[in-house]
């Protein structure tokens, strides 16, 4: 059995709303539609969706905040609604836009505290907090009030203190939301060496496809409380990516005329293609190419992830 496991979890809101001065409208909302996955230890998962796709819902249900309407779910062998309180000592949280931190306080002070209420003390919190300090990068940050740090220094503090307890999994909720791209990077590097070094089970949702792409090998796509797909990365990319792109610079000006291809842009010696590669084959396509003229340049690319996936969110819960 996996370290995370879900079966046929649902959960419904009723949401009601006044309609006359004594007459109230109830509406059901389902949030998430019975959904099943499982996840083994010491994976990186990214657990991906549109807006309202159920993702939060579903961590909630997870971590034992929310009770599920019906189905089953298990976290580190552990009911996540009746075994809540034991379950905090196995799982760490990260939700980048709230914060565990005392705003005032030096993180070190947070630590001390959170020690305490895991029972982590005196030597072996120093020691734990030196690595993770070291693997974060935020030692000179120690002693610093939260209020006080830029946003990429506090997520990392915010890891740090996720971290303290050495939990098994850990959930992060959008890691690298207004952060810039050298703090993106930076902060991916640092998930994905505590990944390696504590085997920690990374539960990740983002809105980023740059967090996806440098940290996961799986996915799941959830969209209108349902699971659209559960698969690799690279998969998801080879089903998917059947369009490629091709750029074409020509020594002197051509006529352009290639049947499949979808031209995208065209100057009078230049063009940029779509190919269906379902329908057409990539190298009797080139082959033509170089018939039209002589090439002085030639690139192929593939569709980037983020078109890919923005197409499966478009089957807007139908199923794959
Ligand atoms: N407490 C609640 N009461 C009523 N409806 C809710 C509640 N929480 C969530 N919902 C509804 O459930 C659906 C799923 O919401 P959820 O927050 O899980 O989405 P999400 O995938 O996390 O979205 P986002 O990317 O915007 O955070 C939405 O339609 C939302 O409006």
């Amino acid at each position: 059995m996996g370290i995370i496991c879900v079966k046929d979890l649902k959960k419904e809101f009723i949401i009601s709303k006044r309609k006359g001065f004594l007459t109230r409208e109830y509406k059901r909302i389902e949030a998430v539609k019975g959904i099943s996955f499982e996840v083994e230890e010491g994976q990186m998962l990214a657990f991906i969706g549109p807006n309202g796709a159920g993702k939060s819902t579903t961590i909630k249900m997870l971590t034992g905040i929310l009770n599920p309407t019906s189905g089953y779910s298990n976290v580190l062998g552990l009911d996540p609604q009746k075994d809540r309180k034991k379950l905090a000592y196995g799982i760490g949280t990260v939700f980048g836009q709230k914060s565990q931190l005392w705003f005032h306080l030096p993180p070190k002070d947070t630590f001390e505290l959170l020690g305490n209420i895991y029972g982590i003390e005196g030597l072996e919190l120093n020691k734990r907090v030196e690595y993770l300090s070291e693997v974060l990068e935020i030692k000179e940050l120690l002693d610093i009030p939260v209020r006080k740090m830029s946003l990429g220094q506090r997520i990392k503090c915010e890891i740090a203190a996720s971290l303290l307890h050495r939990p098994k999994v850990i959930f992060l909720d959008e890691p690298t939301i207004g952060l810039d791209v050298v703090a993106k990077k930076n902060l991916r590097s640092l998930i994905k060496r505590i990944n390696q070094e504590e085997k920690t089970t990374i539960f990740l949702t983002s809105h980023d496809i740059g967090d996806i792409e440098k940290l996961c090998k799986r996915i799941i796509i959830i969209n209108l409380g349902t699971i659209l797909m559960d698969d690799s990365v690279k998969k998801l990319k080879y089903k998917y990516d059947n369009k490629k792109i091709i750029s074409l610079r020509y020594t002197d000006d051509i006529e352009f005329n290639l049947e499949g291809a979808k031209v995208l842009s065209q100057t009078t010696n230049a063009v940029r293609i779509e190919v269906d590669t379902e329908d057409n084959d990539i190298d009797e396509t080139v082959a033509k190419l170089f018939k039209i003229g002589k090439v002085e340049d030639i690139s192929i690319s593939s569709r980037p992830l983020e078109e890919i996936i923005a197409d499966i969110y478009s089957l807007r819960g139908e199923g794959e």
